[in-house]
């Protein structure tokens, strides 16, 4: 070679290697050159605005001393490069963190080698270098994102799902398939095979609106049941967005959700059951109520006639049957029954319920004064009528007249009693002007009327014009349920009386109650707890000693005639007695009550009870 020709190249070189080194400056990829001591021989500009180290900072500096490469794999292979410089090898290539000046840490990917090249003299290792920091933090961020993603829907229980509908493809994700329990790899992933596992009365709602979505586009959610690995059907939401669609405006990609919603179905199907069962419970409830209003209506039409019996059932019916009705009715029945009771539930049923009810015991009155006392009398009209007196019927008028124990009553009268049933008309004693009156009758008899009638101690005519509508009254032996009731009432009703708490009852003593014959019927078993309650001294019922049970030993055909005279008769007779000694004057120190030894107030209710409210007859 010339030494012109060595010039020119000489020359050539230098203006290449100038060319070279500004064109590595320039290059927007980190380059630079480190020598065998370590020093960094060359350092780029984009090496600068990476690491933020200027080249003059690193001039004449080894990679040791600015700590440039830390303890990183980078240093060791550099360090190694140099071990054996083998100029033959191609890059190698490392990637890896560097830390900047800055203390920041930058993502780079390095080709490296050592290499002799006309830039710098000498054996070199060159490096070449991509700063990744944005793309790898990039990659780190959407990796956080979709592990947070991830833990959200498996947290909620979300699984996603990605349907071509161009492939028939459908993508789940994990989630899916933990609430499918299916494992990805035995799972077709074939649209219509999804479908096979959905109920059979959901199936067919669900793929219409599929269809729709496919045509329309339209997204759409729905739930249905779905059979799971195990056999069994869980409840499903499913959401479905269109996600592309093509040229026929028709759907191709469609993405959605499932979730899993049994717990919520089963809780609201428990609601619906709930509240099935509370609108039962509420229609019974009513039920019941308008039962209890009916019963208290009952109880109230009838106040004090306490009675649960079927038997006893159908004589209410009649009372309430004929009781707004004008018609006769004939109480009939054992002693204690309850006839008065009848008679007066009857009254106060009727329209003539602000009318007088007016009782006449017919057994109880002497014979002698039971006209007078029925029709009244003028004055005048014998020796000692002094003054006129107003008769029961006329005093009944308007109202109702309760004719008891009418099978006493004598036969001369039984004429005159018939013409007012009749014909509404009578003539007091001693008058000759004929009173007309309107007057309701009911009569009671513990007789046997019939028998009455065939002895010829009762008129036929008279007793077919009071049997008008008559009722029976059952004796307490053909109802024995209503004891335990009727006890109950009874002790309730003395324990106010008498200031007592007896609030148990003896089974044993129930039991007695119940097995007894009752002859005296109702009136005997209220003076049986009345005394009972009298004697006992606790809470309990007490009454073994000395209510000894002579169950079916009394025959009930001896009350059946009225042989025997009550202990109210006594008293009604009594007290007659007393008024007649005192002319009618009932209270003062010259009045009956002080006669008879009781209190002027008692007195006057026990005529009041008794029916002796005239006192006229007595002057
Ligand atoms: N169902 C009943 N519930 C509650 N108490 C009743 C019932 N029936 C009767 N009594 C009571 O029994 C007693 C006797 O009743 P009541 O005087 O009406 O009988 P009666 O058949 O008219 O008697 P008699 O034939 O002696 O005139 C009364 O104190 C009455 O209040």
């Amino acid at each position: 070679m010339s030494a012109s020709s060595t010039l020119t190249n000489n020359l050539l070189s230098f203006v290449n290697q100038t060319f070279l080194q500004e064109l590595i400056q320039e290059l927007p990829v980190v380059v630079f050159a480190i020598s065998p001591n370590q020093t960094i021989t060359c350092w780029n500009k984009e090496c600068e605005r990476t690491l933020g180290y200027s080249s003059k900072e690193l001039q004449d500096t080894t990679i040791l001393a600015k700590n440039l490469f830390g303890h990183t794999p980078i240093l060791k292979s550099i360090t190694e490069a140099w071990d054996n410089p083998n100029t033959t090898l191609p890059y190698c290539y490392w990637e890896g963190e560097i830390k900047a000046k800055d203390g920041s840490v930058r993502y780079l990917s390095v080709n490296y080698h050592v290499r002799n090249n006309f830039v710098l003299e000498g054996l070199h290792l060159w490096c070449i270098g991509t700063d990744l920091t944005d793309k790898v933090q990039g990659q780190r961020i959407m990796q956080v994102n979709q592990e947070r993603l991830s833990l959200v829907t498996k947290a909620a229980k979300i699984g996603f799902w990605d349907w071509n509908a161009h492939t028939n493809e459908v993508y789940y994700s994990q989630e899916c398939f933990d609430i499918m329990g299916y494992k990805c790899d035995e799972f077709s992933h074939a649209y219509e095979k999804w479908m096979e596992f959905i109920h059979p009365e959901d199936r067919t709602r669900v793929q219409n609106k599929v269809r729709d979505c496919l045509h329309t586009k339209c997204d759409f959610y729905t739930e249905l049941r779905f059979k799971a690995q195990n056999g069994n059907y869980i409840w499903l939401f499913l959401q479905a967005n269109v996600f592309e669609w093509d040229a026929q405006d028709k759907a191709v990609r469609i993405v959605g959700i499932i979730s899993d919603i049994t717990l919520r179905k089963r809780t609201e199907q428990d609601l619906q059951e709930a509240l099935a069962k509370v609108e039962e419970l509420k229609e019974s409830l009513v039920e019941e109520n308008l039962q209890l209003k009916q019963e208290l209506q009952e109880s109230f039409r009838y106040e004090d006639i306490i009675s649960i019996s079927d038997t006893y059932k159908k004589v209410l019916r009649q009372v309430e049957q004929v009781a707004p009705t004008d018609a006769t009715v004939l109480v009939l029945g054992e002693t204690g029954t309850g006839k008065s009771l009848i008679a007066n539930t009857i009254h106060r049923l009727s329209p003539r319920v602000n009318q007088p009810l007016i009782k006449v015991n017919c057994a109880a009155l002497p014979a002698n004064l039971i006209e007078s006392e029925l029709f009244g009398y003028e004055k005048g009209a014998f020796t000692g009528a002094y003054t006129k007196k107003i008769g029961r019927f006329e005093l009944a008028d308007k109202g109702t007249i309760f004719l008891d124990e009418i099978g006493d009553l004598p036969m001369e009268l039984q004429a005159k009693l018939l013409r007012v049933l009749q014909e509404g008309e009578f003539e007091p004693l001693g008058g000759n002007r004929t009173h007309k009156v309107d007057v309701r009758i009911i009569a009671a008899t513990n007789r046997n009327l019939e028998e009455l009638v065939q002895k010829g101690s009762f008129r036929a005519d008279l007793y077919y014009r009071l049997n008008v509508f008559p009722i029976v009254n059952p004796p307490l032996r053909e109802r024995k349920e209503d004891i335990p009731l009727l006890v109950k009432y009874f002790v309730n009703k003395y324990n106010a009386k008498t200031k007592k708490q007896i609030t148990v009852i003896p089974k044993k003593t129930l039991q007695q109650l119940e097995s007894y014959n009752w002859p005296g019927n109702i009136r005997e078993l209220k003076n049986t707890i009345e005394r009972a309650i009298v004697l006992s001294t606790g809470s309990k019922l007490e009454m073994d000693a000395w209510f000894q049970n002579p169950a079916n030993t009394i025959s009930p055909d001896i009350f059946s005639e009225t042989a025997f005279d009550t202990l109210e008769d006594h008293e009604r007779k009594h007290i007659l007695e007393a008024l007649k000694r005192t002319e009618g004057r009932v209270t003062g120190p010259k009045g009956a009550g002080k006669l008879l030894g009781i209190n002027d107030k008692t007195l006057q209710s026990r005529m009041r009870k008794l029916g002796i409210n005239r006192l006229h007859e007595f002057k």
